[in-house]
């Protein structure tokens, strides 16, 4: 459905020197700087996957996301969404693709959502009794009901997002992007959008490509995950394998029956901390389960848990030790 090979984005942006002498030079001798914001980025995506979209600040995932849906040319290498060069912006390629953005709304402040949807619908040429069926139909799936008689502006965040994602589905797409479409909800709020996300993708098989900066959002929806940092992709596969890209051991916390020295733990891992009855060892994944069996014949242990480093944290590392790796 998606497939793009060594997809770069380069932008021109001039460079003014500061005061008015700067402004002068810059009329007669105009100065340009290029900011390569995505660098040959190759990724294939099938019909009906769900795959999370991550990276930091200036990562390049907006640049990304937009060359997929036509809004900017790439600079150089080739891209295909459903079958067409998403820059030529064709009417039958936009039929078939839809764009969320959490930070911006299409629908009008000032009117009732249920009139901006017929408008909608008017400009996608849905007969009129269909976009009904359909809008009765996502309603039912998104949980509204009179909020979409009500203007936009009295509705909570949660409810507007509500209606932006109905807006946004009306002309039945095959492939949705979606740009932090949780952004700034509450929890329950937040939940509710995942669950609904994963219903519309079972029943429709629709493609959706999302970025969030909520962890919960990519494990909760998406089996597989692009990272991209620097314009360059540095991961595409399952958060699983991500993690152990990033964090090649394991933790494991035990509660002991008695107070043990940290000699006696030499050997079975690198000691994270000791406090009371309390260990908690660092061990390499590889050779976990021979260590975990070791350390459960030689003490007498009360309870233990075995973790990953929380992914947050993984990726965080990893935005600020890029460099080292
Ligand atoms: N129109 C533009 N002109 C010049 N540089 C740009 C333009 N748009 C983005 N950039 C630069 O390209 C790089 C990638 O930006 P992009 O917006 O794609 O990142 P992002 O991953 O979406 O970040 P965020 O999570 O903050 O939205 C950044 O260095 C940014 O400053």
């Amino acid at each position: 459905m998606i497939n793009a090979e060594e997809l770069s984005k380069t932008y021109r942006i001039s460079e003014k020197q500061p005061g008015f002498a700067g402004t002068l030079r810059h009329l007669v001798q105009r100065k340009h700087r290029e900011i390569t914001a995505v660098n040959k980025i190759s990724f294939c995506i099938e019909p009906g996957e769900i795959v999370g979209f991550l990276g930091p600040n200036g990562a390049g995932k907006t640049t990304t996301l937009k060359m997929l849906t036509g809004l900017i040319h790439p600079t150089s290498g080739k891209l295909s969404v459903a079958g067409h060069k998403p820059w030529q912006r064709k009417a039958r390629f936009l039929g078939q693709i839809t764009l969320v953005m959490g930070n911006r709304q299409q629908l009008l402040w000032d009117l009732p959502a249920l009139d901006s949807l017929k408008v909608n619908a008017a400009v996608y040429g849905i007969p009129e009794k269909e976009a009904q069926r359909r809008i009765n139909e996502l309603a039912e799936m998104l949980e509204l009901g009179e909020e979409l008689l009500r203007p936009l502006r009295k509705l909570s965040l949660g409810q507007r997002m509500k209606t932006e994602l109905l807006a946004a589905l009306l002309h039945q797409p095959a492939v949705l992007f979606l740009d932090e479409p949780t952004l700034g909800l509450d929890v329950n709020a937040q939940v509710r959008v995942r669950e609904f996300l994963a219903d519309y993708n079972k029943r429709t098989g629709a493609t959706m490509l999302l970025t969030s900066h909520y962890m919960g959002d990519i494990t909760t929806l998406c089996p597989r995950v692009l990272l991209i940092h620097q314009g360059e992709l540095f991961h595409d596969g399952s958060l699983s394998e991500l993690t152990q890209k990033l964090a090649p051991c394991s933790q494991v916390r035990m509660e002991l029956s008695k107070i043990h020295s940290i000699e006696d733990f030499r050997g079975y891992g690198d000691i994270h901390s000791l406090e009371g009855h309390q260990v908690q060892l660092l061990i390499p994944r590889a050779e976990l389960s021979e260590r975990v069996a070791a350390l459960l014949k030689r003490f007498e242990v009360v309870d233990l848990e075995v973790s990953a480093p929380p992914i947050e944290e993984l990726i965080g590392g990893l935005f600020r030790h890029r460099d080292k790796l």
